[in-house]
């Protein structure tokens, strides 16, 4: 649905010049959430401008929908830009137009005119639960009301797309944990794909499907989150279950368990101390909702060589849990 095929981006020449997108492909399913993490700097803004062609890449390509938005121009440009909403760290509403008249901008852009735009703005506004506001102005509203707003302006001209730019970085975690349902509800209810970037793990955690890190221009990791998280040595999953860092124990051996669905609920450590006659130490644990469905990860350190760690690892692996050792 989204392609981003070998795209490259260098700002400025010679010493000066900053690469900020290095050779990154990422493939977005249709309907999927796919969240771009990373810190500030790694390339995740110029990458969403990349998707709606406000940024030209120096190399390589962007497919949406089958359109290579990277070779559109003029007129063509315009029309597939409107297939792609965006939605924005600071709402960017016009402050002297009413919540109602935000909205109908995105559709005056379209060419809807008169009262089929004023009913679908107003469509747009029950959606996001606002259509009591429709008169208001955007200074009348809360934070996490704008952004509402801001979904419905961006979803108004029935965009397959959303990209959402740090979308709930300016709001509260409870508003924030609001914007995140919604935009997953909108997203199953109308099909949408989303590529949203953002600096905050919870908001993987909580909508994503798949994830891409990203860090000074490149994608060091991606994939499905269920994926990433029985990946041993994933930086992604490592902040998902922040279990601290894993020092040498002489005489010992490291072995990070990570348990998702079901296998949450079983004691594996316990019954492997019994089984074996080993005394495991505990030396880290997290327990997190990643998109409703509990999942976590215990560090252990187990007593003997590397032998020992094999056959643990086999017995937590054969109880349906993934295991591995960790070299400090
Ligand atoms: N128009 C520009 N001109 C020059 N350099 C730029 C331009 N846009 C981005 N850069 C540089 O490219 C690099 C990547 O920037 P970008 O904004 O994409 O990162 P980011 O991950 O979105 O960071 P943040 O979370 O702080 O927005 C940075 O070093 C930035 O300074």
């Amino acid at each position: 649905m989204i392609t981003i095929d070998h795209v490259s981006r260098r700002f400025g020449d010679g010493l000066d010049a900053v690469v900020a997108l290095d050779d990154v492909s990422i493939e977005v399913q249709r309907g999927e959430i796919f969240g771009v993490v990373g810190q500030s700097g790694a390339g995740k803004s110029t990458l969403l401008r990349t998707v709606n062609a406000l940024e030209r890449p120096d190399s390589g390509t962007v497919t949406v929908d089958g359109t290579v938005i990277t070779g559109l121009e003029g007129a063509a440009l315009r029309q597939a830009r409107h297939k792609i909403g965006m939605v924005f760290q600071h709402f960017n509403l016009v402050g002297n137009r009413t919540v109602a008249q935000n909205v109908e901008f995105a559709l005056e852009a379209v060419g809807v005119k008169g009262d089929e735009r004023r009913g679908r703005a107003l469509e747009m506004l029950d959606l996001v639960g606002l259509a009591h506001r429709a008169k208001d102005r955007p200074a009348q509203l809360s934070g996490g009301q704008r952004q509402r707003v801001g979904i419905a302006r961006a979803l108004a001209s029935q965009p397959d797309v959303l990209l959402s730019d740090e979308a709930t970085s300016a709001l509260d975690p409870e508003t924030t944990r609001q914007i995140l349902d919604l935009i997953k509800r909108l997203s199953g209810e109308l099909g949408l794909t989303v590529l949203l970037i953002t600096h905050e793990m919870d908001v993987v955690k909580r909508i994503c499907d798949s994830a891409a890190l990203m860090e000074q221009g490149r994608v060091v990791e991606q994939g499905a989150l269920e994926q990433l998280i029985r990946t041993p040595g994933s930086r992604v999953a490592a902040e998902l279950f922040p279990v601290g860092e894993a020092h040498y124990t002489p005489g010992h051996r490291i072995i990070d368990v990570t348990y998702t669905g079901l296998s949450a609920d079983r004691p594996v450590i316990a019954q492997l101390s019994r089984d074996f006659g080993l005394d495991v130490s505990i030396l880290g644990a997290a327990l997190e909702t990643i998109r409703g469905h509990q999942a976590g990860r215990t560090r252990l350190a187990v007593p003997g060589d590397a032998s020992v760690a094999l056959k643990v690892i086999d017995r937590l692996t054969s109880q349906g849990v993934t295991a591995w050792e960790v070299h400090p």
